[in-house]
């Protein structure tokens, strides 16, 4: 499984996004990088009935596609979750006039990825249905309880729970670190006082691993697990949770509020903790309005364009939205660009109970002395 999810079909996407260190090249995907164009195609004969009824089930999935990409319009979901279909043959005469697709190149990194994924979930689903999965979560190690594992050092010590990612690489920042042993980095989060891990396990863009996580979680390491995947489909919600994840994310950039909700519960009813990230204010106004949800993540990297800015935050706590989350009761958690103790100070100020750090402490020789430094002091008693 895990030589599919890392396998030549998947890695060798080429990439315009992509860093240069891990980039390969395949013309059998079916959205390629061809510079976009519109390109009138014409058929000299007329077609065949059969023709005909293949291309009215294209018109059909056209319609559906475009009526998914108005529900994410209105949401104002800039992603969209599949490349276009493009449109369906028209017909002048004896001739088939079309417009090639102009919109099947991603716009961005994110909808780069989200489109790799939609096609690696399928395959993977092929290999393992959902069936098995279901069985195989009963034989999982039972979930950990994440929150309460973020909650408990911020009340003993005032300062916000650690998320400490074991990460290897991002599409912002290549390579982070060339000696990556995942489970004796997980060990040095641990023994630094972190209270949970966050572990990549997407192989293309972060070069990550299902069996990374596998490894940390039956290494003795206590701490709860958040797999750290870019979910599109319900069934890597079981695969995350058969492979031993405590916890997943839903990153609301990406999904529109039906999924979020859909999630959520299958999360609750399998055991797992839904982070759901989001980025901006309409962003966290929607997840504000769906009930269930108990762990918000706020990105300070935009994921569209790689930009880091820690205010972003600050910003997304203010005023009314920040009454609302404390009346929830939700943790909210500072993500991404963290890198000094002021760094953890100001989103600590803005109202945060928790961190999810990877670059700073990955980076370093040590990662249990990178954590020390990150707050400025030892937090492992
Ligand atoms: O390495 P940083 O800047 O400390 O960021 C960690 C984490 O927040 C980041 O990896 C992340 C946040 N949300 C994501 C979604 C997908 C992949 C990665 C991420």
């Amino acid at each position: 499984m895990e030589s599919l999810m890392r396998g030549t079909s998947l890695n060798s996407i080429p990439s315009p996004f992509l860093n240069h260190t891990f980039r390969q090249h395949d013309s059998r995907f079916t959205f390629g990088f061809k510079s976009p164009s519109s390109t009138l195609i014409n058929n000299r004969r007329p077609s065949p009935p059969c023709l005909r009824a293949q291309q009215s089930e294209k018109t059909e999935e056209f319609k559906v596609r475009n009526s998914q990409d108005e529900v994410f319009a209105t949401q104002g979901i800039r992603i969209r979750r599949r490349p276009p279909t493009g449109p369906p043959l028209h017909y002048v005469g004896p001739f088939e006039f079309r417009l090639q697709n102009e919109g099947n190149t991603p716009r961005n990194i994110l909808e780069e990825i989200v489109w790799n994924k939609d096609t690696e979930v399928a395959q993977m689903k092929d290999k393992k249905p959902l069936y098995t999965l279901k069985k195989a979560i009963d034989l999982a190690p039972p979930p950990r309880d994440f929150i309460a594992a973020l909650k408990a050092p911020y009340l003993r010590t005032g300062m916000p729970a650690l998320i400490a990612e074991v990460k290897k690489a991002s599409p912002s920042r290549g390579v982070l670190r060339e000696d990556f042993d995942p489970v004796e980095i997980a060990k040095a989060y641990e023994k630094g006082g972190a209270a949970c891990l966050s572990v990549l396990t997407d192989a293309k863009y972060f070069q990550g691993s299902f069996e990374n996580l596998e490894a940390i979680r039956n290494a003795g390491i206590t701490c709860p697990l958040l797999c750290k995947e870019f979910i599109v489909d319900a069934w890597q919600l079981y695969y995350a949770r058969a492979k031993g994840a405590d916890a997943v994310l839903l990153i609301a950039a990406v999904l529109p509020d039906l999924d979020i909700k859909y999630m959520t519960k299958i999360c609750k009813l399998i055991g797992l903790t839904a982070l759901v990230e989001v980025h901006d204010e309409n962003e966290m106004d929607r997840i504000l309005k769906i009930d269930g949800v108990q762990l918000i993540g706020i990105n300070n990297r935009n994921l569209e364009t790689f930009e880091v800015d820690i205010s972003n935050t600050k910003k997304l706590l203010e005023g009314e939205r920040g009454e609302k989350i404390r009346q929830k009761d939700i943790v909210v958690v500072g993500e991404s660009g963290l890198f000094t103790p002021d760094d953890v100070a100001y989103v600590q100020e803005a109202g945060v109970k928790a961190i999810l750090v990877g670059e700073s402490i990955v980076k370093q020789k040590d990662p249990t002395k990178g954590i020390a430094e990150l707050f400025g002091k030892d937090i492992s008693a």
